[in-house]
């Protein structure tokens, strides 16, 4: 028997397949299975989110290359509890709470912190918070006192197979930049707080440069290598 909660989760589930490149919303919990042309078999697992762009970001990552080792991943839309502290230990909780949600099923979830060096590491994993209330300019104002603008994007993924007593594995990624006035791409469209992030070796923001640009260069990209390096090797023999 599905129990009310779950009603409500199945109701807004996204499911995706990662093999795929358009992301196509389906209200099903069901797997896609790997293309026949599969070299290794690998059960999928399900990344937990609220945010749309960062599952259309680790879709992008993961269908980019094509020689890479398939694997396929559903995705769950969920509104996780914004928790406090070290990035690893809130990752961590977070997927301990994703995995109670889905009764024991491999489960991804991603946290990601935006750090300003001149602050010591804030708003860090707070960012969500500063950037909704403040927005791009109010986040610059915040080092409008300092020399120092540089700062560091930094997500953090935390995997679990599920299995009882087992603790969520952390995957972390960081790419270094600096803050800038706002800066958006033609279309006007941006991500979160990537107008006013400037990656190092770089003269666009996030929000400027083309998405594989960023997808090649991003703590989400960083931190999706030792991902999927792991599951390859936790689902290979
Ligand atoms: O359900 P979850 O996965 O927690 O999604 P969220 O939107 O709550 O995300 P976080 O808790 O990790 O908060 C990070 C904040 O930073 C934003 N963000 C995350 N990745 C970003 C990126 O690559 N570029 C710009 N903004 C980003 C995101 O929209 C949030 O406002
Ligand atoms: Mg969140």
């Amino acid at each position: 028997m599905t129990s009310p909660r779950s009603q409500v989760l199945l109701s807004t589930c996204f499911v995706s397949s990662f093999t795929s490149k358009v992301l196509t919303p389906k209200y099903l919990s069901s797997t896609i299975p790997c293309p026949s042309s599969a070299r290794m078999s690998v059960p999928a697992v399900t990344f937990v989110t609220g945010n749309k762009n960062k599952l259309r970001e680790v879709s992008q990552i993961l269908n980019a290359d094509s020689s890479q080792t398939p694997f396929t991943i559903t995705s769950q839309k969920v509104d996780l509890p914004e928790l406090q502290g070290d990035p690893d230990d809130i990752v961590r909780e977070k997927c301990r709470i994703a995995v109670g949600e889905r009764s024991r099923a491999l489960t991804l979830v991603e946290d990601t912190c935006l750090c300003f060096n001149a602050l010591k590491g804030l708003p860090g994993p707070y960012i969500k918070w500063f950037w909704d209330r403040l927005g791009h300019d109010g986040l610059n104002q915040m080092l409008a006192g300092f020399d120092d603008k540089s700062a560091y994007a930094l997500c953090t993924f935390a995997y679990s197979s599920g299995k009882a007593g087992t603790e969520p594995i952390v995957f972390s990624g960081a790419t270094e930049g600096k803050i800038v006035p706002p800066r958006h791409s033609p279309n006007g469209k941006a991500f979160g707080w990537d107008p006013i992030f400037e990656p190092a070796g770089f003269d666009q923001t996030f929000a400027e440069m083309d998405k594989e640009t960023k997808n090649s260069i991003s703590h989400r990209f960083k931190a999706l290598a030792k991902v999927r390096e792991h599951l390859t090797k936790e689902f290979s023999d």
